[in-house]
């Protein structure tokens, strides 16, 4: 990055690694850190985000001219920007995710865990002098709501303008939050990011710095957050996973309550009754889909609350309320397309998004696979190279990324401004699963949905670095991110119900869309076809629609789900929905495994939960 390029934009605002003095906050405990933190990386400036669209503009200018960001033509994505990453830099690294609390008994089973002493000792080695040659930006930050009655506040210090930029789009940043933060004087999550490419004096840089080793860590005790050698977005904006789930979560469960990894959407019915729906599925698993579902059955409307994280606590009725902490979407872009999620790409095409590892059209925009049914002639691919339909290896990288401003969504819903947020009706857990795993599935009761989570699988994506499409446990899709032992985290989800005025709680499903037929093809169409689903769920929830009691819950009638418009025949449906004996005994000893793996931490409900679905299937 050119220092010419730089210069007018810091300095103003700060002298050479004089971070005090050209502060904008007094802030003790902040300044400290920065300081400190300054000390320890030694970069050749210290820069003070403000969140402005001057500065972003600036910023942006700098990446083009850095090479990190290639401007896309504004007639088709105005003010909008492609980075292209490492190609060893493309996911989570969840080997390389640790969980240091003081006793490793407090990490669990499912995170890794290191001694934080050890832990610090090893990070500090790797911070000493990582930002040598570059700036350190300082990014004040709030997930949710800036008046909420206890504002969650963060600052992520960072080596990387792009992260500065992605940030902005992802979360509340700037001079509004630091001024709240400092007229508060706030508690904030210290939350440290460098790529780990120091510049020596004279040395070339390139497109994207990061280093082969990475380490993303977090000290739950401490509510702080160190992510080392990595600029991929969930490895380095740290007010998402880092932040809003991992840390979130060991706040939750302190201050009893929920923070998930989950959608809301808003659904209105033909007789103009509102209901609030969450969804947690693994990365990668639909998600932003179904946040921003376009219904193909008549009278029903979705609006938008949020597409990855949930915060959830009972309110003073004993109802459960959700908020979303972020403000943007950081989605896949491979399958998003105007046939598949229109909502998505309209909110795209408006412009101000940052691409990752996407391919590039001969006229300055962009593509992915599944973007549009017409495959274009010519690309150039994630990786620099010239791409035909002919081409072996996918234009986009699989986990290739948007990242889009929440509010440019046409179907935002007003209450995402409310921070009182809005009140669930029903809770979705869902995994991709080929076979076993019915299209939808009522729970019994609470207990049972929170069986449902906890047992919850899915086949591995390209959203985490390793192995694709091998079935793994993954409880309320958060195995990646509890911030504490597994057990406990179940614990405490059958414990904050306490807190609930049972006639309102939510009603708690399991659905698959990723079921296959024996031909390969998907059991069921999907995408805005879901709408069926969702309205067999609110029919059951204002006991309406059929259903048959099967061992592992209840499942749609023959007849129950509105298949209007639909070339889909009674027998396919039934394929969609069925819960196979032979498919369920393994399924049984799949969750026993798993079970087993928690030792002394499962709660006993769940076993009891576990020891009656036995009992069902054996009945
Ligand atoms: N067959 C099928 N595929 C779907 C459906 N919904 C989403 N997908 C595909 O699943 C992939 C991931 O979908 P997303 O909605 O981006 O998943 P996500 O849960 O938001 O992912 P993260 O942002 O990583 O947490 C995309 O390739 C989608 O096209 C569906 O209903 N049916
Ligand atoms: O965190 C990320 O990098 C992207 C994401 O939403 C996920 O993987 O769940
Ligand atoms: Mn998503």
């Amino acid at each position: 990055m050119g220092d010419s390029a730089r210069q007018p934009l810091l300095a103003d605002r700060a002298t050479d690694r004089d971070a005090a003095s050209a502060a904008p906050t007094t802030h003790q405990g902040l300044l400290a850190w920065v300081e400190e933190t300054a000390a320890l990386t030694q970069p050749d400036r210290v820069y003070w985000v403000n969140g402005s669209e001057e500065e972003n503009h600036q910023l942006s200018d700098e990446l083009v001219s850095a090479g990190t960001f290639k401007r896309l033509n504004p007639e088709l994505f105005p003010n909008s920007f492609a980075a292209f990453s490492d190609p060893a830099d493309v996911a989570r690294v969840e080997e390389q995710t640790f969980i240091c609390s003081r006793n490793e008994r407090d990490a669990g089973f499912t995170n890794n865990w290191m001694d934080p002493d050890a832990m610090k000792e090893k990070l500090r080695g790797l911070f000493a002098g990582s930002m040598r040659g570059r700036t350190m930006y300082v990014i004040p930050f709030v997930m949710g709501h800036l008046d909420a009655p206890t504002p969650k506040f963060g600052v992520e210090i960072t080596d990387s303008a792009y992260v500065v930029t992605s940030m902005r789009i992802m979360a509340t940043i700037g001079t509004e939050v630091l001024d709240r933060m400092t007229e508060l004087n706030a508690d904030f999550v210290p939350a440290l990011h460098s790529v780990g490419a120091p510049l020596e004096p004279g040395q070339q840089d390139v497109a994207w710095p990061c280093n082969e080793e990475k380490w993303i860590v977090h000290f739950p005790e401490e509510r702080s957050i160190w992510s080392f050698g990595s600029g991929y977005g969930g490895n380095a904006l740290l007010g998402k996973k880092c932040y809003a789930l991992r840390i979130a979560s060991v706040m939750a469960r302190d201050e009893g309550w929920l923070a998930e990894h989950m959608l809301i959407l808003k659904l209105t019915s033909p007789q103009n009754k509102t209901y609030y729906l969450s969804a947690a599925f693994p990365s990668a698993c639909g998600k932003t889909n179904l946040a921003l579902l376009d219904p193909t059955i008549d009278g029903w409307k979705v609006e938008t609350l949020g597409d990855d994280i949930t915060w959830m606590r009972f309110g003073k009725e004993g109802e459960l309320r959700a908020v979303n902490p972020e403000a943007g979407l950081f989605g896949v872009a491979p399958g998003t397309g105007w046939h598949t999620n229109p909502n998505a790409m309209r909110a795209i095409a408006k412009g101000n998004s940052i691409f990752t590892n996407v391919a590039l059209t001969d006229d300055g925009g962009v593509w992915w696979e599944g973007m549009t049914e017409e495959v274009p002639a010519h690309l150039t691919d994630w990786q620099g190279n010239e791409w035909t339909p002919s081409s072996d290896a996918p234009a986009a990288h699989p986990n290739a990324r948007f990242c889009t401003p929440i509010d440019q969504i046409d179907m935002l819903a007003e209450e995402f401004n409310d921070p009182e947020g809005v009140e669930l009706s029903a809770i979705l857990f869902g995994g991709r699963r080929k076979t076993t795993v019915p299209l939808v599935t009522q729970s019994r009761d609470w207990t049972n949905g929170i069986f449902m989570g906890s047992t919850l699988s899915s086949e591995t994506t390209a959203a985490a670095a390793g192995a694709v499409g091998r079935v793994r446990r993954d409880p309320m899709a958060m195995l990646p991110f509890m911030g504490y032992d597994a057990g406990d985290y179940l614990s405490h989800w059958l414990k904050v119900s306490g807190q609930a005025n049972q006639e309102r709680l939510p009603k708690i499903f399991l659905v698959n869309w990723f079921r296959r037929t024996a031909d390969g093809g998907f059991a069921w169409p999907g995408f805005g076809d879901n709408s069926r689903v969702l309205k067999w769920i609110i029919e059951r929830l204002e006991g309406e629609a059929e259903a048959v009691e099967t061992p592992i819950g209840y499942v749609p009638a023959p007849d129950a789900l509105d298949l209007t418009g639909l070339d889909m025949a009674p027998e396919d449906v039934e394929q969609a929905v069925r819960v196979d004996a032979e498919e369920w005994a393994a399924e049984l000893e799949g969750i026993e495994q798993w079970y087993q793996q928690f030792g002394d931490s499962l709660p006993a409900e769940l076993s009891a939960e576990l020891q009656r679905l036995k009992e069902r299937f054996a009945a």
